[in-house]
């Protein structure tokens, strides 16, 4: 077995006004999975994330970081692009390395390369209100890439567009990850979603937030449309509703 990029340890979290949002959590994240966290509104899937960006810390049990020094080096991409509205792309896209210290003239290269990443060559000059939804989402992963992080830290990112766009941002985002080989941790609500990107589906329930199915989807990549209407999608689409039915407070869309 590979060394792991990332461990959770019978991992709890206890918030501080009582509320138990993870309990005996286990984890073990390999460097280049995908892996999505679907469950019902408050079982601790973004809880999860905030853990793994250093975002608060666990009340009990052990999280190891496998790198130099224990060191992390991460992104966050959330639901709402967050784009600085008075400027362009490549300012958007800079903005993390700006305030690491680094001059622009320095990260040139490294900012247009993230911005042909997610396919907006030629709108480094636009600003966000010129851009559709799904262009600033794409604004958004390569503000992300720009630090080259070890490890992508998702949730719902694109749990506020159209189906029309959030499927075929879902293609855009398996074709980077084909070609990059990060390691994304997911957060989504939708298992849809879930089956098509991920090389392993992490189910939760809530009161207390735990982890109640680990199924790994063995379909190959690149996965096509086709793949959406295959029966091996409908089978893991139906193994995880069935493992969320068998939890208290479904609540997938
Ligand atoms: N800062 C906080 N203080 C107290 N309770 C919190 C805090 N953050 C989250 N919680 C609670 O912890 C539980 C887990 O929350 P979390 O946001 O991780 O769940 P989630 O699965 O991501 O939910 P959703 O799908 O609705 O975003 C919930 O009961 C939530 O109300």
């Amino acid at each position: 077995m590979p060394v792991p990029l990332l461990t959770f340890k019978v991992i709890d979290k206890v918030y501080q006004n009582g509320t138990v949002a993870l309990q005996g959590v286990n984890l073990i994240v390999q460097p280049g999975e995908f892996i999505s966290l679907v469950g019902p509104s408050g079982c601790g899937k973004s809880t999860v994330l905030r853990l793994v960006a250093g975002l608060g810390t666990p009340t009990g049990g052990l999280m190891n970081w496998h790198g130099p020094n224990n060191q992390r080096n991460l992104a966050f991409v959330f639901q709402d692009p967050a784009l600085m509205p008075w400027a362009n792309v490549v300012e958007n896209v800079y903005l993390p390395l700006k305030l690491k210290g680094q001059p622009l003239r320095s990260v040139r290269e490294r900012i247009q390369a993230a911005i042909n990443t997610v396919d907006l060559c030629g709108c480094e000059k636009s600003y966000p209100r010129q851009l559709s939804g799904g262009m600033k989402m794409r604004v958004s992963i390569a503000r992300a890439l720009v630090t080259t992080p070890q490890i992508l830290l998702m949730d719902e990112p694109f749990g506020a567009l159209d189906e029309m766009t959030r499927s075929r941002l879902n293609s855009d985002l398996l074709h980077l990850w084909e070609k990059k080989h990060w390691t994304v941790l997911f957060v989504t609500h939708n298992i849809y979603e879930a089956v098509y990107l991920s090389t392993r589906v992490i189910v939760m329930a809530a009161h207390p937030g735990r982890v109640v199915a680990n199924i790994p989807i063995e379909a190959a990549y690149p996965r096509t449309d086709s793949f959406r209407t295959s029966s091996q999608f409908n089978y893991y689409c139906r193994e995880i509703m069935a493992a969320l039915s068998e939890v208290e407070g479904v609540g997938v869309s």
